[in-house]
C-alpha cells in the first residue's frame, strides 16, 4: 500500500461559536468543542485512508481556557502516527477574538480512529511517511502513546 505524508490529510476547520453552542456561563460548551474535535480528526483519518474510519478512543482532554460566544474556533488536525488498522490524530484548538485578533490556545486532544471495510471489519491503513522533523517527532510520540494505550487496555 502506498504511504502518504501527514501533509496529505492535515486540515484546519473553523467554527463560529453561536449562542446555541454555549453553556449557561456563556462559554462554548465542552461537548460542542469535543464534537468539533471528533469531526476534524475523523476527516483527517478518512482523508488518509480514503474510506470509513470510526472513533475508537479519545485520550484525556483538558479545557485550559474558555471559548466565548462570538469567537472563532480553529481546530488544527494532523495525523501523527498509524498502526496496522488504527490512526492517531492530534487536534489543537485555538480561539480567535474577532475584534482584537488575539489567538488563545484552549485545548488539544489525541484521538484514535480505526479503518473499517464496508462490512465493518478493521482493515489496513496506508503507512505514514514523515516529511519534516516535526512529522518525525509527532510520529515517535504517537508510537509511545500507542504503547501506553495498549498497556492500559491489556490491564482492563
Ligand atoms: C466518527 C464517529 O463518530 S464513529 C462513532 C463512534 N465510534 C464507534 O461507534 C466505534 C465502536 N467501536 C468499534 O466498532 C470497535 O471497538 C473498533 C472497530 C473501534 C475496534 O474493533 P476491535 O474488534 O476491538 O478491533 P481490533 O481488536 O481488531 O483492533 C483494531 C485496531 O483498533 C485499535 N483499538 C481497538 N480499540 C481501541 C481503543 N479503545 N483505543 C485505541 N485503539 C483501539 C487496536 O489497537 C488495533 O489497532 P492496530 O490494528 O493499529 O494495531
Amino acid at each position: 500500500m502506498q504511504g502518504k505524508p501527514p501533509s496529505a490529510s492535515r486540515i484546519t476547520m473553523s467554527h463560529f461559536i453561536l449562542p446555541e453552542d454555549a453553556n449557561p456561563l456563556g462559554h462554548g460548551h465542552g461537548g460542542v468543542i469535543l464534537k468539533h474535535i471528533d469531526t476534524a480528526a475523523g476527516m483527517v483519518a478518512m482523508r488518509h485512508m480514503r474510506g470509513v474510519a470510526v472513533t475508537a478512543s479519545i485520550d484525556r482532554v483538558d479545557f485550559i481556557r474558555p471559548v466565548f460566544v462570538g469567537e472563532l474556533v480553529h481546530l488544527k488536525a494532523n495525523l501523527n502516527g498509524v498502526g496496522k488498522t488504527s490512526m492517531e490524530v492530534g487536534v489543537r484548538v485555538e480561539a480567535e477574538n474577532l475584534y482584537t485578533g488575539e489567538i488563545r490556545y484552549t485545548n488539544s486532544a489525541y484521538l484514535t480512529f480505526v479503518a473499517l471495510t464496508s462490512d465493518g471489519k478493521p482493515c489496513d491503513v496506508p503507512p505514514l511517511i514523515p516529511e519534516t522533523p516535526d512529522d518525525e517527532r509527532r510520529q515517535l510520540e504517537a508510537m509511545e502513546r500507542r504503547q501506553m494505550r495498549l498497556t492500559l487496555r491489556s490491564r482492563e
